[in-house]
């Protein structure tokens, strides 16, 4: 699914009137009814709602559904907050069908806001995506009042305040804290932030049929990953297929007292489908793999037993390198040979990214694709600090530009960045995957994605989505708290089975 910026909205919006024949206040009606079928499916009808709505098309959907709500037998307040003398045509339109049902109240200034009362549901229907300018006056004292007050509060497409682009963002902006964001067909990209989380809330993007042509012909910097997007996904296993079509993993890391990393991102890589993989541990590794891995081969023959270090030789397969694997100075030149033997795309993970964070220079004999998969500390380690979330997006195009590499940065809505600077957020997880051994599952399901030769992003894009996928499968059983990585490992064939389900 595109995420569209507040212009292409702005297209889009146009795009579909002139396709569909309809008139924009037919539009703003079809958007109200979607937030009334999301009210009324949550809401007894004695509940209270006050409506706050401004000037322009947010408020005049504010007004349509304050007016639909009202047919309901809802008991609605409605204030017009008059920041200035222009209004929309749609708005005009709605305040005069309203008026014909109830009576309007406006908040004229910062010493008329009415006090809230405590029973009432708050729709913010002040400012939406037209907003071009940092709240003041009015605005700002009466979203300040909306904060402080303890109601549970539902912002129409966007919380007001909130800026979509970096452009006019400021972390010191007044914005609304919006509990839940109910949004119109695309969620917008602040909504994928996590420092944004405590203004948006819950969101949920209610589709109100915008033109298809459209969505389909403009481009977008940045995508969330739906399950319709991974359908599209060839993993179809062909009948005269063998082990040797889905490829030959080599799983490398492990220090002494980490096997368990190891044992964990080679049984995740199996259970992806990978044809066959090798564990390449020190010494110490092997009887541990060969014991909880039976389908796994083992290699390593260190001159240490403790961890990795010393000569390497590449023998073509495809390399997933970090889980387990410690910061230890001869282990950081053995990298080093690893990524130079290495001519294909590779992932790296953990102390692999904590490594390359200390010996920048290397970065550049990283094969061309390779995919590296950090939390945000170790992200920032990679690319030094920023200043919000807007910032940390642009950093992370830049470092995939310079490097010609693929970054899945770990988190909620985990954002995976091409080498071209697209950004897909993924769709899928939990905060119970926030756990032991989480991560080294993922180099496992990725590296094994890799080679079954699925193209590098789009094994950096299912991947994530399988591993989030079985995180929420497990979590149906074991609760949030209580999932370990271990039960991600089990959820993956669940996950490929709902996946192949057409929807
Ligand atoms: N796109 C779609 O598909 C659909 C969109 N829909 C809805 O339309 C909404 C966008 O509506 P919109 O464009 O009229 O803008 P909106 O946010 O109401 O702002 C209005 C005006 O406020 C002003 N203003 C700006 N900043 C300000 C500030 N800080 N303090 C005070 N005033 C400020 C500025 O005017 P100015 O003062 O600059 O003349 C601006 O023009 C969208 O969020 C969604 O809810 C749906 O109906 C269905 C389909
Ligand atoms: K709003």
């Amino acid at each position: 699914m595109k995420i569209f910026n507040p212009q292409q909205i702005k297209e889009l919006d146009q795009y579909t009137i002139q396709e569909q024949s309809i008139s924009s206040v037919d539009l703003m009606e079809r958007a109200a009814h979607k937030i009334v079928d999301h009210i009324t499916l949550n809401y007894a009808i004695t509940q209270n709602f006050t409506v706050y709505c401004g000037l322009g098309n947010n408020g005049g959907d504010g007004l349509a559904v304050s007016r639909l709500l009202l047919k309901k037998g809802y008991n609605v307040t409605v204030y017009v907050v008059k920041y200035s003398a222009n209004t929309s045509l749609d708005f005009d339109e709605n305040i005069e069908r309203l008026k014909k049902i109830t009576t309007l109240r406006t908040i004229i200034s910062e010493k008329h806001i009415p006090p809230i009362p405590n029973n009432t549901v708050i729709i913010d229907a002040i400012l939406g995506v037209g907003i071009n300018r940092p709240l003041d006056g009015l605005c700002k004292v009466l979203v300040d009042a909306i904060n402080t007050a303890p109601n549970f509060k539902i912002a129409i497409d966007i919380p007001t305040g909130l800026f979509c682009e970096l452009e006019n963002y400021s972390t010191e902006h007044t914005l609304l804290n919006a509990n839940t964001t109910l949004t119109f067909e695309t969620p917008k990209l602040p909504y994928l932030m996590p420092s944004m989380a405590k203004h948006i809330g819950n969101w949920k993007v209610l589709s109100i049929n915008l033109s298809s042509h459209y969505k389909h012909n403009i481009a977008t910097e940045y995508e969330y990953t739906t399950l319709a997007d991974i359908q599209k996904i060839n993993i179809h296993r062909a009948k005269f297929s063998h082990k040797g079509t889905f490829g030959h993993a080599e799983i490398i890391g492990g220090a002494y007292g980490k096997i368990g990393a190891i044992v964990l991102a080679t049984k995740a890589c199996l259970k992806a489908g990978v044809g066959l993989v090798t564990a390449y541990t020190p010494n110490c590794g092997m009887q541990i793999l060969q014991t909880t891995v039976p389908e796994a081969m083992w290699t390593g023959n260190q001159p240490c037993d403790f961890y990795l270090e010393g000569n390497y030789i590449n023998t073509s397969k495809t390399i997933g390198m970090g889980p387990g694997l410690g910061v230890h100075p001869k282990t950081q030149a053995f990298l080093h040979l690893v990524i130079k033997a290495t001519s294909t795309p590779m992932v790296l993970d953990a102390d692999a990214i904590n490594i390359l964070a200390k010996n920048k220079e290397w970065l550049k004999d990283l094969p061309k694709n390779s995919i590296l998969t950090p939390h945000p500390k170790e992200f920032e380690r990679l690319v030094g600090s920023f200043n919000n979330d807007f910032e940390k997006l642009e950093k992370l195009k830049e470092f995939t530009e310079t490097y010609n590499c693929i970054i899945v940065l770990k988190g909620a809505n985990t954002a995976i960045c091409s080498p071209n600077g697209q950004i897909y957020f993924n769709s899928t997880g939990n905060p119970g995957m926030a756990t032991a051994g989480s991560g080294d599952v993922l180099t496992g399901i990725i590296t094994s994605l890799l080679a079954q030769k699925h193209k590098p992003i789009e094994a950096a894009i299912l991947g994530v989505y399988i591993h989030g996928f079985a995180g929420d499968l497990a979590s149906t059983k074991t609760g949030q708290i209580s999932l370990t990585a271990s039960d991600l490992i089990k959820n993956i064939g669940k996950a490929y089975l709902k996946i192949k389900q057409v929807s």
